[in-house]
């Protein structure tokens, strides 16, 4: 094991050049992306209901498939707008940005940078991506990472001793293991080995069960990156109808979990009434729901789930839907679950994918990981008592 370790940081050398080329490249999109006209609204209502103080998130321009890009200039029919394009990538590197001041500062009063450990088991395509993301996204603000690459017949012990040993480590302030597990190793117990003052990703138990009461806890990365741009677009949740397709114990549940909390704990909550939808719910009842919904969030992995017929006017829409399919010119390509084109023409908000969720995931879990480092939250006997279980 140490020399496993050893190996690693030799390779982390290596990783850390590479990250300094790649740093470059994501600046500069970044900032091509980063749009910061504004709007002149037609009407009061217009201005309350789009929120334009914050439209800087919002690719300004319209989409609107039919005529290509246009801008809507008044609400009064609304079916012949279109939809603010949310910009997630512009909201995350919002977050970055506000995390990397934040840790320049610790780092001048002399005191070490946090640190990030992330477990990568075996060689899922999709989960590189994701962990270099994450890897990027943490030597962008000065957080240290490191990845630790295991193969994938490792055993279920081997992976706990390796927790256990960052567990310990009082160096590291945040674990992240990457999912899914090889089907040999139960993702449940090994959430639960993290200590949960270091469990950025928020799936230790003690963590989930904090969250369903509304007490601070470490909320997943995708759940708190929903809440994130709800909250920085200043979209009103309270009273409203919240559907949230798919119920996922990492994404669905607990994003349902935050919209109908009664907004009274420690998290913010969002007081909607609050449906979730699920493979055994009828299409005709999915019909139902999804037409009464404010808010719409999905997270099936169903391209296409949702059409512009399903939806009403001015639905506030966030899809967490990403899969990969070979597009008709044979390239490869990310869609959601979402028919964009249809329902951007009848939604006020939606997410696009890539470029929605995702960038903001990745910046929440750099978030939970100064949070850690900050020891924000109190566990209590709880941190000390699952180390010494082990
Ligand atoms: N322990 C753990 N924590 C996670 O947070 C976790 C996980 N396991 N397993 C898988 C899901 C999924 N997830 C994403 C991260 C980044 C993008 C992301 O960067 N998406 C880009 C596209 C990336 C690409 O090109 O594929 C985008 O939407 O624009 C998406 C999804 C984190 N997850």
């Amino acid at each position: 094991m140490v020399t496993f370790i050893i190996a690693q940081i030799g390779r982390r050398a290596l990783f850390s050049m590479f990250l300094c080329y790649k740093n470059v490249n994501l600046n500069f999109n970044v900032q091509a992306l980063r749009t910061l006209l504004t709007l002149t609204p037609s009407s009061k209502s217009q201005a309350q209901r789009r929120q334009l103080s914050f439209v800087r998130y919002d690719k300004v321009k319209r989409f609107h498939p039919s005529r290509g890009i246009s801008v809507c200039h008044t609400h009064t029919s609304k079916s012949s707008c279109s939809a603010i394009v949310i910009n997630g990538k512009a909201i995350a590197q919002d977050i970055k940005d506000e995390i990397k001041a934040e840790v320049e500062c610790i780092v001048e009063s002399g005191k070490r940078a946090p640190r990030l450990a992330v477990l990568l088991v075996g060689n899922d395509a999709a989960s590189i991506v994701y962990v270099r993301n994450k890897a990027i996204a943490a030597h962008y603000t000065g957080i240290a990472c490191d990845i630790l690459r295991i193969p994938e017949k490792v055993s279920e012990e081997e992976v706990l001793r390796e927790i256990d040993l960052l567990n310990r480590l009082e160096e590291v302030d945040g674990i992240l293991v990457q999912l899914p597990l090889p089907p040999h190793i139960n993702e449940r117990t090994i959430c639960d080995a993290v200590l949960p003052g270091k469990d950025v990703d928020g799936f230790n138990v003690l963590n989930v069960g904090r969250f369903c009461v509304d007490q601070k806890a470490f909320i997943p990365a995708t759940p708190s990156g929903v809440l994130e741009i709800l909250k920085r677009l200043k979209i009103e949740t309270r009273g409203k109808n919240a559907v949230v397709c798919g119920r996922s114990k990492n994404v669905g549940l607990p994003i349902a979990m935050h919209l109908h909390s009664d907004g009274k704990g420690d998290n913010n909550a969002g007081d909607a009434t609050t449906t979730i939808c699920h493979r055994n719910t009828p299409p005709d009842q999915l019909m139902h729901f999804i037409k009464s919904a404010d808010i719409l969030v999905t997270a099936t992995g169903v391209p296409g789930l949702v059409t512009a017929d399903m939806v009403k006017d001015g639905v506030i829409v966030i899809d967490i839907g990403i899969t990969r399919i070979i597009d008709e010119n044979g390239k490869p390509k990310l869609v959601g679950d979402v028919d964009f084109k249809g329902v951007s023409e009848k939604a006020s908000y939606i997410t696009p994918v890539p470029g929605g969720v995702g960038p903001v995931t990745v910046a929440m879990v750099i978030k939970n990981t100064l949070t850690a480092y900050k020891k924000e939250y109190d566990y209590g006997p709880w941190n000390k008592a699952m180390s010494h279980n082990r």
